[in-house]
């Protein structure tokens, strides 16, 4: 398994690296032996050659966007994204991963683009605003195994409106009838009567592209990580024996046995 990338210009990049999970994937493969696991910072566009997946963190999109634009960083994104490389973008990263945004500031903001859905920003109002929910995720669950939810934290966090064929919805969140949602333009404001539950998409994936709306790096809950590693090999199906078994094989001297899998045991 290779290095795993965290763009790190603005907002949750230490918690990705540093916090729960990435930490405690590795510690647990440590603690099994298998290394492979490294999470680095990536601030410049050279960087990402050395990296083999990607994760954009959440934070402020249009700052990060601002300030990958100074770095110059846009066209190496773009480039990481269409070479097919797993990237995952939590809610800001998920704002800067979609093809589409609305309800951005004026002026609007550049976009990696690739996942081929559109994104409201603040879709559920201001920072105040932000909870956190158990979500139902059948693919994680099936998968990752552990319990059949997981706890979705969402600060100021967008929400996924549309999809295109190819994207899979890993998860959806219900929006009570009477909720009122506000705009990040703060002048529109949409009062939903007519369907007494509407459910928006915060957790998709396309490809080896995965964007969720709220923030897994911040619970202890490491199956968001450890899902995302998977993507990097062609066995994302694997059971977590099977990361144990990739980065073994990996290792291992002799190239052919690198796609002698999954070992279980
Ligand atoms: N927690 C987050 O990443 C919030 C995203 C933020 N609302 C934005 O639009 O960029």
């Amino acid at each position: 398994m290779g290095v795993v990338g965290v763009l790190a210009l603005q907002g949750s990049f230490n918690e990705h690296i540093a916090g729960n999970n990435l930490r405690t994937l590795m510690f647990r493969m440590l603690s099994l032996r298998r290394l492979g696991v490294k999470g680095v910072e990536i601030r410049k566009p050279e960087q990402l050659q050395s990296i083999s997946s990607l994760i954009i963190p959440g934070g402020e999109s249009t700052t990060m966007a601002k300030l990958a634009e100074f770095h110059n960083l846009f066209p190496a994104l773009r480039e990481f994204v269409q070479m097919g490389k797993p990237v995952w973008g939590t809610c800001a990263g998920l704002i800067f991963l979609a093809n589409k945004a609305v309800g951005q500031k004026e002026g609007g903001q550049e976009l990696v683009g690739g996942l081929d859905c559109t994104v409201h920003r603040n879709y559920f109002g201001s920072q105040i605003q932000s909870f956190e929910a158990e979500l139902l995720v059948p693919e994680l669950t099936s998968k990752e195994g552990g319990p059949d939810t997981f706890r979705g934290v969402f600060i100021r966090a967008p929400a996924i409106l549309e999809v295109g064929p190819e994207v899979e919805v890993l998860a959806d969140y219900p929006i009570p009838s009477n909720k009122v949602l506000y705009s990040s333009s703060a002048v529109e404001i949409q009062e939903e009567s007519a369907v007494p539950e509407k459910k928006v998409i915060v957790a998709v994936k396309q490809g080896k592209l995965l964007g969720t709306a709220f923030h897994p790096e911040l619970t202890a809950d490491t199956r968001w990580h450890s899902y995302f590693l998977k993507m990097e090999s062609d066995f994302g199906g694997a059971t977590s024996d099977a990361i144990v078994a990739v980065s073994e094989a990996a290792s291992s001297s002799d190239p052919r046995t690198k796609y002698d899998l999954p070992i279980f045991r």
